[in-house]
């Protein structure tokens, strides 16, 4: 069983941060926190001082993807495990930990070349989480959501996190056609905690800028997930999945383009597994209704 519990934080940098916070704060009702950075734009959606940070830059692109552990003795395995791999680790000063609020954070490229980070101890902010529209964001035991991350080498970025970071296959979906000529290509969905998946890998043609395909954020009622949909179209966001049902995880969830060229998707319900039972299936339909991504412009992993 692996020792990350699942998706602590995701930090990422634009060109246009004011553009992100009418994303997150006015359209999905994200709180805004405050952090090291004086231009950075925090939010915060629960008792962590910030979940998803985003900081200005020149470039719009992922900056690190941070996975979570119990304690410093998970966190030690977590790093010898890696090394052991023949992947460096960098273990970050109590500086650097302390700047992502967190007590101890270590760091490594996967195969993709995406930026990990994981740690343990989480600073909180226990003041109340103030959300815009009184939306109540579902993470706790189940994380922060999930993140589906571009891959140029698939195999290896899918035994890196199954084989050395220990995240459990649940499931995945072929793409293209089941007659086409080559070995099948598929999306591969991961989990580590109840939530069907913390993460997945979709083959693409590079990882590189913005290197995200989306983030997943999840609130606790249809009603929310609507009103965020209603207010992102005032807003003038391009929606770039219209709302649907998941088959694999049940979610109700629409996708909404960010500055960049990546998408958030924003759903309810999303189902709970149980490992006692549960068995990686392998789904021939994204949904049992809706989704429709006809009016979607194309994914800049895709480009
Ligand atoms: C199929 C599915 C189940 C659960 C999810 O949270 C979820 O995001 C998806 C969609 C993944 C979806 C896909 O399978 C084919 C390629 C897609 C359409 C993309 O290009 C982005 C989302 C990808
Ligand atoms: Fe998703």
């Amino acid at each position: 069983m692996t020792d990350i519990r699942g998706l602590g934080y995701l930090r990422i940098q634009t060109k246009d941060v004011p553009r992100w916070r009418e994303l997150v704060v006015d359209g999905l009702g994200m709180a805004e926190g405050s952090g090291p950075e004086p231009d950075g734009l925090y939010l915060r959606v629960d008792e962590r001082r910030s979940r998803l940070i985003v900081l200005p830059g020149d470039t719009d692109k992922a900056l690190a993807v941070g996975w979570e552990v119990r304690d410093q003795f998970a966190l030690q395995r977590v790093r010898e495990q890696v090394e052991k791999s023949g992947v460096t680790v960098d273990v970050l000063s109590e500086e650097e930990s302390r700047y992502r609020d967190a007590e101890q954070v270590i760091a490594f490229d996967d195969p993709s070349g995406t930026r990990v980070e994981v740690f343990f101890g989480p600073v909180l902010d226990h003041s109340p989480v103030v959300t815009p529209h009184g939306g109540r964001f579902v993470t706790g035991a189940q994380g922060l959501g999930h993140v589906v991350l571009p891959t140029p080498a698939f195999e290896e970025a899918y035994t890196f996190y199954t084989e050395v970071l220990g995240f459990l296959p649940r499931g995945a979906i072929r793409l293209g056609p089941a007659d086409a000529p080559g070995p099948a290509r598929r999306v591969r969905f991961m989990g580590v905690n109840q939530r069907h998946h913390s993460l997945a890998l979709c083959p693409a043609p590079h990882s590189g800028e913005p290197g995200m395909v989306h983030l997943m954020t999840e609130v606790d009622t249809l009603d929310a997930v609507g009103q965020a949909l209603d207010r992102l179209g005032k807003l003038g966001f391009s929606i770039s999945s219209t709302l649907g049902r998941h088959t694999n995880d049940r979610m109700v969830s629409f996708y909404v383009r960010a500055p960049g060229g990546w998408d958030l998707e924003f759903g309810t319900e999303g189902m709970l597994v149980d490992e006692t039972h549960y068995t990686a299936e392998e789904i021939t339909a994204d949904s049992y209704w809706g989704h429709d991504w006809s009016g979607s412009e194309p994914l800049a992993a895709f480009s």
